[in-house]
């Protein structure tokens, strides 16, 4: 396990693969998961590329650190985290508020930002009353309390059926996340509007969704793809909000035909 200490936070980490010139991937994760959301997607990508995972501050093995966050809070994390590793350009996959850090890591240090992976996110999620209504429902009962409506928006029907292993360990790292973290980016989601960012991202960009996301709908993240200069717009067949975990293969070949294209240009598909 590796660990760095960043603004004052400690931040789990791993690095996996790094052979000397492999163009490098750094994954955020979404709201209520730690960094193995990713492991399926890895073990594809490995051995081309070096890839970064963290857990972001509040969930995780990372630190809870000060209250409240914004947005700009997890993607100062994550530059320090980098500048840390020694990154000094990476392709950034953000998945879900993952993909709002990225947007405002891109904002900060676009230097850092080869390309930018936006995974089942958007300029916008949610409102201000829902994402109060999630932080109350929290703080007041625990995240326990609110599993199986949020599981309804990670994964299909087909994934949740009762005798998935898979599903009943999804619902523990969900359920064992720390409600102060949880609660405090729920409310770094709320304060996050990238709509005019959008249209000054200069970096080669895809926005990829799961068809049946429950959470950033396709018609949603296909409006961010709009909004960003020659931005792809991919989804993912038979997934929800974390295609990463249900259709990880689908989702490694549209990540390695972007990179592809991003690194020589391939032709559009
Ligand atoms: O928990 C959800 O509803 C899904 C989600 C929204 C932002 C995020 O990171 O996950």
């Amino acid at each position: 396990m590796q660990f760095a200490r960043v603004n004052d936070v400690t931040i789990h980490y791993q690095i996996i693969g790094g052979p000397a010139g492999k163009p490098v991937i750094v994954f955020a994760n979404s709201l209520g998961t730690d960094f193995r959301i990713w492991r399926d997607v890895i073990v594809r990508l490995a051995g081309d590329f070096k890839i970064v995972l963290y857990d972001k501050r509040g969930h995780g093995l990372s630190d809870i650190g000060q209250l409240p966050y914004s947005i700009d809070d997890h993607a100062s994390d994550l530059i320090g985290l980098l500048e840390t590793l020694e990154v000094e350009r990476a392709f950034i996959c953000g998945l879900s508020v993952g993909g709002l850090i990225a947007q405002s890591l891109y904002q900060q240090r676009p230097d850092l930002v080869r390309g930018l992976i936006l995974c089942d996110t958007a300029h916008k999620i949610g409102t201000a009353e829902t994402w109060n209504a999630r932080i109350e429902a929290v703080e007041n009962y625990g995240i326990g309390n609110i599993v199986d409506a949020v599981m309804e928006r990670w994964f299909t029907p087909a994934f949740r059926r009762p005798e998935n292993q898979a599903y009943a360990g999804y619902c523990n790292m969900l359920a064992r996340q720390p409600v102060e973290g949880y609660a405090a980016t729920c409310g770094a989601i709320r304060d996050a509007d990238f709509t005019e960012a959008a249209g000054k991202i200069a970096v080669p960009t895809i926005c990829i969704v799961g068809d049946q996301d429950g959470s950033t709908p396709p018609d949603l993240v296909r409006h961010t793809a709009n909004l960003i200069p020659n931005a792809r717009f991919e989804t993912i067949r038979d997934a929800g909000h974390i295609p990463c975990v249900e259709q990880p293969e689908a989702l490694t070949a549209v990540i390695r035909a972007f990179i592809d294209f991003a690194l020589h240009g391939e032709p559009s598909r």
